[in-house]
């Protein structure tokens, strides 16, 4: 095999981490390093597993880290340098301000959703648009609910073409460690004017679906939920309609008789398997939910689990934007196999 690309993630939050380790799965890949701003149980975790480490500013924390016994391995600029490709996962806005220095360092770096489509001028969904981001310097990979909406309309408009799509996202207040955010009693239209940012984010890689899509925030932490309803070009069965769906990659028919009642049932599945962090890097779609009408309107709920759905997806942004493996397909396979994804019996957990 050619040289692994070597990718370096800046920022090593909910994304980041996830990110480090899907890299850390792939032979195509190798990982330089991390980087963080203080030392913190994260941090610790990262070293224990013999993660390099690189301080975002040397001068302010390096005591912070010697304190905490964590080796750093340089400063965040060195690890660039380092680095073919940097997967930028700071908070929404920071990757703007890190853009001038990958351009002065002249590397290729991956977005996430909270940056702007325009940061990038490409915005990625593998299934979706791998082709358009082959070779490219910079590309935004976009957000969890917009990642979950893509790979569903995109097998429903392959496989029947669609009219139009109207999708409500209820969304997670908060990841599961971010105390800080709400609402804890309360149910928030964000945003109150519509749509919401989904619908046109969704064309940013799907530019000819007519979109309609609102979001309101709720007081749970563990996935985001979709109710989707789709008019389709054409009207197949909803056994033809769930057989489409299940040909696609990352797309997971809940079987009824699982009885996973809600995110909270999907979320135990996942810790149940032994999944890494418990993810479900699938659009987890209530196969039961999935009805279609003899004009051709498709209903169904999916939940989103808005922590790791993206990660598969940054796996193939890097591979396409390093020209590693121009076939989507192929990357995409190799990714969901490295990651477990589509098959649960190797996860199962051997008891006790
Ligand atoms: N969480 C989610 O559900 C999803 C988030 N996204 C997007 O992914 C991106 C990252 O989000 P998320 O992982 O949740 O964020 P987190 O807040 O969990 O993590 C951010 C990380 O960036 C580090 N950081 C902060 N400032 C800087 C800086 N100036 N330079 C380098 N690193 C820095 C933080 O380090 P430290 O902890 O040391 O301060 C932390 O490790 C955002 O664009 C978000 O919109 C996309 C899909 C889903
Ligand atoms: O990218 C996400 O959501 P989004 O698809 O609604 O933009 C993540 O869940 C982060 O959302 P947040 O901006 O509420 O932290």
């Amino acid at each position: 095999m050619a040289d692994k690309v070597k990718v370096a993630i800046n920022g090593y939050g909910t994304i980041g981490k996830r990110v480090a380790s899907a890299v850390m799965r792939q032979d195509d890949m190798a990982l330089i390093g991390v980087a963080k701003t203080k030392p913190d149980y994260d941090a610790y975790v990262a070293a224990k597993n013999g993660i390099d480490i690189y301080p975002v500013d040397p001068a302010k924390a390096e005591s912070k880290f010697k304190a905490a016994g964590i080796k750093i391995a340089g400063s965040n600029e060195d690890m660039i340098k380092k680095a073919d490709i940097i997967v930028d996962c700071t908070p929404g806005g920071i990757g703007e301000q890190n853009k001038p220095l990958y351009e002065k360092l002249g590397k290729k770096a991956i977005f996430q959703g909270g940056e702007e489509h325009e940061l990038a001028g490409t915005s990625f969904n593998a299934v979706c648009n791998y082709d358009e981001a082959i070779g490219k310097q910079f590309v935004r990979v976009v957000s969890c609910n917009t990642t979950g909406l893509a790979r569903l309309i995109y097998a429903l408009d392959k496989g029947f073409g669609v009219k139009k799509v109207r999708a409500t996202m209820m969304r997670r207040g908060g990841d599961p460690n971010d105390v800080k955010r709400g609402p804890i009693n309360a149910i928030v239209p964000d945003p109150v004017k519509l749509p919401s940012h989904h619908g046109p984010d969704l064309n940013t890689v799907l530019p000819n679906i007519k979109i309609d899509t609102v979001a309101v925030k709720l007081p749970t932490t563990l996935m985001h939920m979709h109710y989707v309803n789709m008019n389709l070009k054409v009207t197949p069965s909803r056994d033809e309609v769930v057989s489409t769906l299940k040909q696609y990659p990352r797309l997971w028919l809940i079987p009824s008789w699982m009885n996973i009642k809600s995110t909270a049932d999907v979320m135990e599945f996942g810790r149940e398997l032994g999944r890494p962090r418990n993810d479900m890097m699938e659009n987890c779609i209530w196969e039961e939910s999935v009805s279609v009408d003899d004009s051709g309107e498709v209903n169904l709920f999916q939940a989103i689990h808005q922590e790791s759905d993206a990660i598969p997806e940054n796996v193939d942004c890097i591979r396409a934007m390093m020209g590693i493996e121009k076939d989507a397909k192929k990357s995409m396979d190799k990714t969901d196999k490295t990651l477990g994804l589509g098959n649960f019996a190797p996860w199962i957990q051997k008891l006790p």
